[in-house]
């Protein structure tokens, strides 16, 4: 792997010294705009193994510690990726960016944590499965992380080990895949079943919404027809395959009266329907992610197959160059809520597998490096959003929803001193060729972003210096995710009173009954 001359990988010889996090490091941040998602003033900053110890001016404060001068930058929250895929075995293959790759990624674009997904394979054990991904997580991340776990299959040995997962493994959160038919996917009866033990719970249901059985059929027609490139894959899921999914997932949690958060919304028709969801009073959430935000679905129909196969993800990003702004304004106004980036990359060679046939082709795209920077770019620099608002869909909201605020999430006295010193008017120009991605491609290349991390800090340690990148791998920590958010669950209680089944007392019927024939 490309170490770059830029950033020095301490991988540390002794495992204690990469885990000891009581880092004496004493930093004393001054001159900043701190930025919540609440509020930003001018304030400095006093931060002591890890933790944010003072927020406020004239501070006093011990000697050795090492002075940042933030003047004319913002100082925020570091930013939460909701979604990830780190070295997922999927088609056949291995995401190419590992835990170490993706989180040295994450934190050289100003994320300081990152969420992933335990995807047992059908029939597998949640439990075994959640083992193997701390197995892989726990060595190599460079910043803290959180596991969701995914729900490939169903019955009641599935619904107990989410009691486990929930109580005892620092899991909230579980995803079901509409799509993937025969690997991930369930039907709607399945669906209900995992959103109402979610609800018992008081865990979140995630979803993956697109409708498998109709992607099925129509990759199988395409193929008939002769498509077998790239923009095949974009025509077997037009953009109504994922608003139906989205309307019928809403509609299964509500019945059961779990709330929901969907994944990767990719499309306006979906988001639309979030929307109105929300406002009926549902409760909702939806998560674009960088990709969609920052690109759009035209790169299917590129005459370079690399090209065309290295935007290839689910559910696709739709051709309506329209699209990114669309989805910008939802999420500036609170229709959508945080953002991911459902960073799942592929090499050339791995996308490969699919160079005859395009429901072959591992799908999945880049964007954990470059979150932060396309939403400031498309967001914040567009006049969009405020810093508050940013710091919000980029950190503070994905705290909230899977309950670990103020922890993360806030620049507080007694929070992690998860920090990213933001330049807001710098800007740099995206590329495989400059970044810390493991693949060999990035769907936003050329790219030239306002926005620019100047120092990040994690684990109490300034992981980037001014701009120099020093990460070790195996510092980061798995943070639980404790069930029962109030973001999530607080008004669930007093809505299901509401909707409690009517029985009516009446008089029985006692005319005539016709004889039933039995069949013959
Ligand atoms: C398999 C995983 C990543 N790939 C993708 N979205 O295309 C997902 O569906 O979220
Ligand atoms: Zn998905
Ligand atoms: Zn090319
Ligand atoms: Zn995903």
């Amino acid at each position: 792997e490309t170490i770059y001359p830029h950033d020095v990988a301490i991988v540390s010889a002794e495992p204690w010294v990469a885990g000891d996090r009581s880092a004496q490091s004493r930093i004393f941040i001054k001159n900043g705009t701190i930025v919540n998602d609440d509020q930003s003033f001018h304030a400095d900053i006093y931060i002591e193994d890890g933790i944010i110890k003072q927020v406020g001016t004239n501070l006093v404060i011990p000697g050795g510690a090492r002075t940042i001068d933030a003047r004319g930058k913002f100082v925020m929250p570091g930013g939460i990726d909701t979604h990830t895929h780190f070295q997922m075995p999927f088609m056949g293959t291995v995401s190419a960016d590992d835990f170490y790759s993706g989180t040295k990624a994450a934190l050289a674009g100003g994320t300081t944590m990152i969420i992933d997904f335990v995807i047992p394979q059908k029939g597998e054990s949640l439990l075994d499965a959640y083992e193997k991904w701390r197995g892989w997580a726990d060595a190599k991340v460079c910043c803290d992380y959180g596991l969701h776990v995914a729900v490939t299959w169903w019955n009641d040995q599935v619904s107990k080990e989410m009691d486990v997962l929930c109580s005892e493994k620092g899991v909230n959160s579980y995803k079901v895949f509409m799509a993937y038919k025969d690997v991930f996917m369930l039907d709607d009866d399945e669906i209900y079943h995992c959103f109402k033990r979610c609800k018992e719970l008081k865990a979140l249901p995630m979803v993956h919404a697109e409708n498998g059985h109709l992607i099925a059929i129509k990759s199988r027609e395409l193929l008939q027809q002769g498509v077998s490139g790239p923009e095949g894959h974009l025509q077997s899921r037009p953009e109504e395959v994922e608003e139906e999914a989205t309307t019928r997932a809403i509609t299964i949690a509500d019945q059961a009266g779990a709330p929901l958060y969907v994944v990767h919304v990719m499309s306006k028709s979906s988001a639309n329907v979030i929307s109105k969801a929300r406002r009926e009073g549902k409760i909702v959430f939806g998560e674009p992610i960088a990709a969609g935000l920052g690109t759009d679905g035209t790169h299917h129909y590129n005459k370079c197959w690399r090209h065309a196969a290295g935007h290839v993800m689910g559910p696709p990003l739709r051709a309506d160059p329209t699209t990114p702004g669309y989805l910008m304004d939802l999420l500036a106004n609170n229709d959508l809520q945080l953002t991911g980036t459902d960073n799942c990359t592929f090499n050339a060679d791995q996308k490969a597998i699919g160079k005859d046939n395009f429901t072959r082709i591992p799908n999945g795209v880049n964007g954990v490096e470059d979150r932060m920077s396309i939403i400031w770019e498309k967001g914040v620099y567009s006049g969009k959003m405020d810093p508050c608002r940013f710091v919000a869909v980029t950190s503070a909201t994905a705290a909230k929803v899977f309950n670990i605020y103020p922890k993360k999430g806030r620049i507080a006295v007694g929070s992690d001193a998860d920090i990213v010193i933001w330049n807001g008017e710098a800007t740099r120009t995206i590329s495989a060729k400059t970044h810390h991605q493991a693949v060999d491609f990035n769907i936003f290349e050329g790219m030239t972003v306002h926005g620019v991390p100047e120092y990040v800090i994690t684990g109490g340690s300034i992981v980037m210096d001014e701009g120099q990148l020093k990460v070790t791998q195996g510092l980061g920590r798995f943070v639980p995710t404790p069930v029962n958010s109030q973001t999530v669950f607080g008004r669930v209680g007093n809505r299901e009173k509401s909707r409690q089944p009517q029985i009516v007392e009446r008089e029985p019927y006692t005319g005539p009954v016709v004889e039933i024939k039995e069949e013959d």
